[in-house]
């Protein structure tokens, strides 16, 4: 089985396609994560004695299930980025060969140690009830679903990054070589995208968290996922945190 090469071509505006479309994977698995209440022993380590592992069932499940989707081809594809990337076993399957589109130095990057304790320590307190209703191993994993969605929309940055800087080389490099990160920030900043993402991600927790019912008159409107809390989640966290990872792209992009 011989494969063709990928010739796809990312441009900023396939780049945003591709954004929004990640909206309604991760507004999905908030609404998937938020069936559950917190579950605190998902993440207490004291909680599971798991034979020959250390660590909260949370781990377990991550680490476990990295392994397999990486020995499935999963990281093959530079839109992907693992948890915990020491000790992952090699892929099994013939290699795709995904389009060669950034530089090699976004291999480097991976902040994904950062997204997980923003995670646990900001986000999850922000969209799940308090409680407990066992459902532990169902809860980790919603969380690693919506952990792998937030990771690849944060770390598509890179892409994001270098279709930039191909539209505007002559923009950019001065500031790469300036190492100038403040003046990068500005450049790729278009606030007016920024507040349409924020907007939309509102409206799309309302029609997608909304009770759906063959009654004409549904009794006042509760939804899913608190839609607020969706737009705040993107302006405070996912896009500063996506803006950050194009400017260490960038940083490296004339290496
Ligand atoms: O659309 C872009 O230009 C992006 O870089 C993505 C993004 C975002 O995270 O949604 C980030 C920075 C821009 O200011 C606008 C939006």
């Amino acid at each position: 089985y011989k494969m063709a090469k990928a010739e796809y071509n990312y441009t900023v505006d396939s780049a945003r396609a591709s954004l929004v479309r990640q909206e309604d994977t991760i507004i999905f698995g908030l609404i998937e994560r938020a069936r559950f209440p917190l579950n605190s022993p998902t993440y207490n380590q004291s909680y599971t004695s798991i034979p020959q592992f250390r660590g909260t069932l949370l781990d377990f499940l991550v680490r476990h299930t990295e392994a397999i989707q990486a020995k499935a081809g999963r990281y093959i594809n530079p839109e992907e980025n693992p948890f915990f990337p020491e000790n992952l076993p090699p892929s099994v399957v013939p290699r795709y060969p995904f389009s060669q589109f950034l530089h090699p130095a976004a291999a480097l990057i991976n902040i994904n140690n950062a997204i997980w304790k923003l995670y646990f320590d900001e986000l999850l307190p922000m969209f799940v009830a308090s409680g407990d209703d066992g459902n532990y191993a169902q809860t980790a994993a919603t969380d690693l679903s919506l952990l792998q969605a937030i990771s690849r929309r944060i770390h598509y940055g890179k892409f994001v990054g270098e279709a930039k800087f191909r539209e505007s080389p002559q923009g950019y490099e001065p500031l790469i070589r300036a190492k100038d990160k403040g003046a990068l920030m500005k450049l790729l900043t278009y606030e007016s995208v920024e507040e349409m993402v924020v907007k939309r991600v509102k409206k799309k927790a309302m029609v997608f968290g909304q009770e759906v019912s063959l009654d004409r008159d549904v009794k006042g409107i509760t939804y899913k996922v608190d839609p607020s809390v969706v737009s705040l989640l993107y302006q405070k966290w996912l896009i500063p945190l996506t803006k950050n990872v194009e400017v260490e792209y960038l940083l490296n992009r004339l290496d």
